[in-house]
């Protein structure tokens, strides 16, 4: 069960940027996706959600094969994106209501979970306002309501702390850890590595499109090496290994 990817080869064009990835999110956990700039952190998720198609490899969440079967993918799966990406036209009931239809939720269970989240994040009172009168943080948090009202099984977030304010990364942290606490499975790529050393349970460390290393922090620390390291220290020995 679980997110398992096998062999991923893909990219832009025909010089691929990610190359020969093998890994899984296990259920139940929180997998940090670490990597400089460049490193393939973005193009990885690209593939995860369906947006570029590989050159090789297969991607596969709980037995569902992305290119055999995407819708059926494509509704065990939810993604926050770096950039909070709303309709200009919908008003945030309007952007729950639409979330209910396109996962096919019962409408007054998924309710209840966005009103506990939208007053965790103080939208509560903003149901009628329109994307353009939020902030940046206020549409990331929006974009965070729709994907975690859902009963997707994998959450994928990218880049999820630079854009929230210390609150708001606290409150994510305690929705991501319930849904892990229930099962899920949840990848976030991050270069906010001492918030993401407190909270996933493994990492997944690319540099130049390979997967240098995946594991726990103690299996980091045995694989670099590292016995008293943190992942500050451990992904700045991987950076200068070129
Ligand atoms: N749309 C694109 N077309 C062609 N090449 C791209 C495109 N987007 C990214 N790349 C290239 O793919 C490589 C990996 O980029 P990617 O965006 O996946 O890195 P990243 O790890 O997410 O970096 P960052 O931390 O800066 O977000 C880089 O060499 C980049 O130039």
């Amino acid at each position: 069960m679980s997110l398992k990817v096998e062999h991923l080869t893909g990219g832009y064009g025909q010089v691929p940027v990610i190359k020969d990835l093998t890994f899984t999110v296990p259920d139940g956990s929180i997998v940090g996706l670490i990597g400089l700039n460049g490193a393939g952190k973005s193009t990885t998720i690209k593939h995860l959600i369906g947006l570029l198609k590989p050159q090789a490899g297969t991607i596969n969440l709980n037995d569902v094969d992305l290119a055999a079967d995407t819708d059926a993918y494509h509704q065990q799966m939810a993604y926050v994106p770096e950039t909070p990406v709303l309709y200009p036209e919908l008003t945030l009931r309007e952007h729950i209501d639409l979330t209910i239809m396109a996962y096919n939720l019962d409408a007054k269970a998924a309710w209840e979970r966005a009103n506990q989240m939208l007053k965790t994040f103080r939208l509560d009172n903003k149901l009628d306002w329109f994307p353009d009168n939020f902030s940046k943080g206020m549409k990331q948090k929006v974009m965070i309501v729709t994907a975690f009202m859902t009963n997707a099984k994998l959450f994928i977030i990218d880049e999820p702390f630079t854009g929230l304010d210390p609150l708001g990364v606290h409150d994510l942290i305690e929705i991501v850890e319930q849904k892990r606490d229930a099962g899920a499975s949840i990848l976030m790529s991050t270069h906010i590595l001492a918030t993401a050393q407190q909270y996933a349970d493994r990492f997944l460390l690319l540099n130049n499109g390979v997967i240098r290393a995946d594991g726990t922090l103690a299996d980091l620390k045995a694989q670099f090496n590292l016995p008293s390291a943190d992942l500050d220290e451990i992904y700045l020995t991987m950076t200068k290994e070129d």
